[in-house]
């Protein structure tokens, strides 16, 4: 392991969509080689609808299939509210995509919070991480879940699934999934992947976009002072490929800007 995270920067969001399609599909190939699945974590904010672009668009003949029947997706963090709530990630990732693909392309499995579980967001995350052991641990040699494909934002202020900035939860080592009851971005009881978990993917991308990045995409990638975003960089350097436009990276000098 080594190497440096992946810098990939379009125009708009309209262009950066074909590339995060194909990786996406490369990242797909290599789980369902791995474990005849693609187990993949993804977050909140804007990353859905860009999702939805790169993956609701009609194939061209010379690609993989998206095979969505063989996806387990989990969420890289959640919101403690009712799944057809507003703030729910799940809401809105079913809104942007779950509902919108093709029934011959077949439909993932989800796996969502417990909802009955909305005024203990301990015994949530608990249940949630209980999820990740059977869908990961089926060893017991296995230390962390190890998922195919996180699919991640990045925050103004630099957070990434709910780990925010300075929070304790930065220093989780033990747990894979951890509650959040302070949250600084409302609604303030989550649950998240921790730090350990997410730098252990495969691969990590991160989608960030528009031109209100520019300033916190700027102290990310030129020393970032222990952000959560630049956290995983280190962690997972050249695993990680972020996937930006323009506006986000207007100014920001990095060493490695690649194509896939
Ligand atoms: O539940 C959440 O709050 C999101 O998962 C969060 O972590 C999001 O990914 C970032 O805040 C980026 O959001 P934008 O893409 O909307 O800027």
């Amino acid at each position: 392991m080594g190497g440096q995270p992946n810098l990939l920067a379009f125009p708009d969001v309209d262009k950066l969509a074909p590339t995060l399609r194909t990786y996406i599909l490369q990242a797909q190939t290599a789980g369902l080689h791995r474990h005849d699945s693609f187990k993949v974590a993804v977050s909140g904010g804007s990353l859905p609808k860009t999702l939805a672009k790169a993956l609701l668009a009609p194939a061209t003949s010379a690609e993989e299939k998206l095979q969505f029947d063989k996806w387990e997706i989990f969420f890289a963090d959640e919101r403690a509210v009712p799944l057809d709530h507003e703030d729910s990630n799940y809401c809105l990732l079913k809104a942007e995509l779950l509902d919108k693909i093709p029934a011959e392309l077949g439909q993932p499995k989800v796996h969502t919070i417990n909802t009955d579980l909305l005024d203990d967001v301990q015994e949530m995350a608990d249940q949630y991480e209980k999820l990740l052991v059977e869908s990961f641990a089926a060893r017991d040699s296995v230390k962390l879940p190890i998922f195919d494909l996180l699919l991640l934002g990045c925050g103004p202020d630099g957070h990434t699934c709910s780990l925010f900035p300075g929070h304790e939860l930065l220093r989780e080592t033990d747990c894979w999934v951890a509650p959040i009851e302070d949250s600084p971005k409302p609604p303030a009881k989550r649950i998240t992947l921790t730090l350990p978990v997410v730098t252990h993917g495969v691969k990590i991308a991160f989608v960030a976009t528009g031109g209100g990045k520019k300033e916190i995409m700027k102290q990310i990638f030129e020393g970032g002072g222990g952000l959560p975003c630049t956290l995983v960089n280190e962690g997972g350097l050249d695993r990680v490929t972020w996937f930006t436009d323009s506006p986000a990276v207007e100014g920001v000098s990095f060493p490695r800007r690649g194509s896939l």
